[in-house]
């Protein structure tokens, strides 16, 4: 974890800090617990606590926790109703092959794991935007984000795709085909955490200026690290999921279910 605050230290976007390490900041004891599964310590909710030491040496307790309320209840949160999606999906850029695409994983098991159209469309930007040529993608599916990335990527760009799944992979393969980017798309089958090391042996350090991670969240603090290593100065690293369906306090990039976005700005 050093490591990690470390690089979020150095990013443009902080990566989430303990609850233990927000209060030490703060220098203040937690004020309340946010839920939490049974298996995981209550979280501080760090922003009540900001707000709870600017105000605590003017008013009194009750007025304090008022204002913790009143702060809290206005910072809204939109919530994605059908309608909203809808509205969303019509207005969204999104090439006809990643439509076809959603549509036949829509129907299959594990659909909800896909990224939205309007992620790709963010990754696929970010891609256009720094001009990149090598990227790397840790969790395929049925390949909506990595088509998205490869669409996004010039003539002789690269994405390394890593996924276990072999069933998944035959979906995606059939989409790089029919979009007329397959030879873009090194695809990795085998465990993520192998093929980001065999990179690194090969002599690919700090070669790749963009990767983004949508795959098993315990191994995220490695594929992290190891990403640092693989990823060039002024590149950058994009975690999704970082909010968990909301079990993570102090959120940071509510894009989704938190997407985060770390570029790297100097070798660790
Ligand atoms: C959330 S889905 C990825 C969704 C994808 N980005 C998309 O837009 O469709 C996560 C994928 O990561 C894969 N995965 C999970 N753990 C993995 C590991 N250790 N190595 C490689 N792939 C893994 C799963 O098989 C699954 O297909």
């Amino acid at each position: 974890m050093p490591r990690l605050a470390a690089a979020a230290a150095a990013s443009a976007l902080p990566l989430p800090r303990s609850p233990a390490s927000a209060a030490r900041r703060l220098g203040a004891a937690p004020l309340r617990a946010l839920p939490s599964s049974a298996s995981s310590p209550p979280r501080l909710d760090a922003s009540a606590c900001r707000l709870r030491r600017r105000l605590c040496s003017s008013s009194s307790s009750a007025a304090t926790a008022a204002a913790v309320e009143e702060a809290r209840s206005g910072r809204k949160q939109l919530e994605v109703t059908p309608q909203l999606y809808d509205y969303l999906l019509a207005n969204v850029r999104e090439h006809p092959i990643l439509r076809d695409l959603r549509e036949e994983t829509a129907a299959m098991r594990g659909s909800q794991m896909q990224v939205s159209p309007a992620q790709a469309q963010l990754l696929a930007m970010l891609v256009q935007i720094l001009g990149a040529e090598h990227c790397i993608e840790v969790g395929v599916f049925t390949g909506y984000s990595s088509l998205a990335v490869a669409l996004a990527l010039p003539e002789s760009g690269r994405l390394v795709a890593c996924e276990r799944d072999e069933r998944c992979l035959e979906v995606a393969k059939k989409y790089y085909q029919r979009a007329g980017v397959a030879h873009k798309i090194d695809v990795k089958h085998a465990l993520a955490v192998d093929s980001l090391r065999s990179l690194l042996d090969c002599g690919e350090a700090s070669s790749y200026d963009f990767a983004f991670v949508d795959a098993d969240k315990r191994m995220y603090e490695e594929y992290f690290e190891l990403l640092l290593k693989l990823v060039r100065v002024g590149g950058l690293i994009v975690m999704d999921n970082v909010l968990w369906y909301g079990r993570v306090a102090d959120p940071l990039v509510p894009i989704g279910d938190g997407m985060t976005i770390c570029r790297k700005l100097v070798e660790p």
